[in-house]
């Protein structure tokens, strides 16, 4: 059951063409249709056929999914990168000839990607695929909302194409995409470990300790990393299966960049945006999880009168209650936090709710909020100083801004923490927390280890 009909699709790749004539340039087409049930990894997994980058997001906590495969236009920035992203998407939907039928979030021209944490830094070679911002409007796109299931087709339509091979060649590609195997396949096992220069980074930590103590900072976040060889290539499908059975509460995703991949299971919410509400969250301030139901009970109530933890929390909340204060009305953020449970460990967890004043845009607040003290620090600058010349590493897009938006200004960023790098058989896995002034580098060191733990284990280790 496909909703709209071969000859539609024509009809409207044909305008399309009509357009391009007319205006002398290509046209960007982008058709939304209601589909059968489909399993969104085993599409992914199909998508592999096509030999194009594949995209993935969920939400663990709820009935979506959204599935891109190829990328039909690219908005990249590098300067003034959230203003960049913006005019070039609004841009773009101007131009756009948009048929969806549909008002549900996450259908229609949609647009997903990310950034890297620091524009200001020079890429590494490891994250030489991966732009400070990249976002694709996929060729195709599965999504996945309350138990219905859409398929979204764009297309870059030239002068000279003809509609008919187009809706050929859809046609074809969307077979592939539904023709999939029913097994998944297997996750490769981790052949080695190596934790890059751990005793250097608890000296970084120490060193923080002491700038805050020098009251020349309040908190700065610092991360590390871990370099993985496995024994075969990795399966990211197998990663997202894995992440999507185990981490409940998070926002699992994969970007695809010519073979490398950026993976992760974030807890974090950085923003969401549907019909003008707005919600985001503070997480921040850790602990481990119990072995029995009573000892989790009396973690988390130490966590949540933990003053090193509370004040780690304090500073996220405070950033966010007044960025939030310049673009929203209806800010609803309550006294104290709550805990957040996770597999591997627990966090305290603030939900801030509010309304988005008119004549602002999801990308003004992302701009805004990136990077909460949950990942850069208090003041942002100093702690941004202080990470740029003392982390051993290049973050990437860890820790940054990754999401989705709809042409009907839906959408949804996160944190991209509990995450890393996939480059075939190796990876990089990234993590990191909060120093403040009471900060002990060993324990910080030991709280990395459980945030590395969600990676390791859908790596096979
Ligand atoms: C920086 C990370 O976590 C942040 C988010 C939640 C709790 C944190 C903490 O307690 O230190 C961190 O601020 C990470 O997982 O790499
Ligand atoms: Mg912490």
């Amino acid at each position: 059951m496909i909703e709209i009909k071969e000859e539609l699709i024509e009809s409207l790749l044909e305008e399309a063409v009509d357009q391009a004539k007319s205006n002398n340039k290509t046209q960007i087409i982008s058709m939304t249709k209601e589909i059968n049930e489909t399993n969104p990894l085993r599409f992914f997994e199909s998508a592999k056929e096509l030999g194009m980058d594949r995209t993935f997001w969920t939400s663990t906590s709820e009935q979506f999914y959204l599935v891109g495969v190829g990328s039909a236009f690219h908005i990249g920035a590098n300067e003034y990168r959230f203003q960049n992203t913006e005019k070039q998407w609004e841009k773009l939907l101007e131009d756009a000839i948009i048929h969806n039928p549909y008002k549900v979030p996450g259908t229609g021209m949609v647009t997903m990607g990310g950034m890297s944490f620091d524009p200001s830094i020079r890429k590494s070679d490891l994250w030489k695929k991966f732009g400070h911002s990249s976002f694709t409007i996929p060729k195709f796109i599965l999504t996945v909302n309350e138990g219905k299931y859409f398929m979204t087709t764009n297309v870059q339509v030239n002068q000279a194409d003809h509609s008919r091979q187009l809706a050929n060649g859809i046609k074809h590609a969307e077979e592939t995409l539904m023709s999939y195997s029913t097994t998944l396949p297997a996750q490769a096992r981790i052949h080695s470990k190596n934790e890059i220069a751990p005793q250097q980074w608890m000296d970084t930590v120490e060193r923080a300790t002491e700038k805050i103590n020098q009251d020349e900072a309040e908190k700065i976040v610092l991360a590390r990393e871990v370099r993985i060889k496995l024994k075969d290539d990795a399966s990211i499908t197998a990663v997202l299966d894995q992440f999507i059975t185990s981490q409940s509460n998070s926002f699992v995703f994969a970007f695809e960049r010519d073979g490398d991949c950026f993976v992760g299971a974030s807890p974090e919410r950085l923003v969401k945006l549907k019909n003008q509400q707005l919600l985001s969250t503070c997480l921040a301030g850790t602990a481990p999880r119990g072995m029995t139901k009573e000892e989790d009970r009396k973690i988390s109530n130490n966590l949540l009168q933990d003053g090193k933890n509370r004040s780690e929390h304090d500073f996220v909340v405070n950033m966010i209650k007044n960025a939030m204060e310049l673009y929203c009305t209806s800010i609803q953020i309550p006294e104290d936090p709550v805990i957040y449970p996770l597999k591997n460990l627990q966090h305290l967890y603030t939900p801030v709710t509010a309304t988005l004043k008119k004549g602002y845009s999801i990308f003004d607040i992302i701009k805004q909020l990136h990077p909460t003290p949950a990942l850069g620090g208090v003041p942002r600058e100093e702690s941004l100083k202080f990470i740029r010349e003392q982390e051993q590493l290049d973050r990437g897009w860890y820790g940054a801004p990754i999401g989705w938006l709809d042409s009907n200004q839906n959408g949804e960023f996160a944190v991209a923490i509990r995450s890393g790098l996939i480059q075939g058989d190796e990876a990089s896995l990234f993590a990191g927390c909060g120093v403040v002034k009471d900060s002990d580098p060993q324990a910080e060191y030991e709280e990395t280890n459980i945030k590395f733990l969600p990676m390791l284990s859908v790596l096979g280790g």
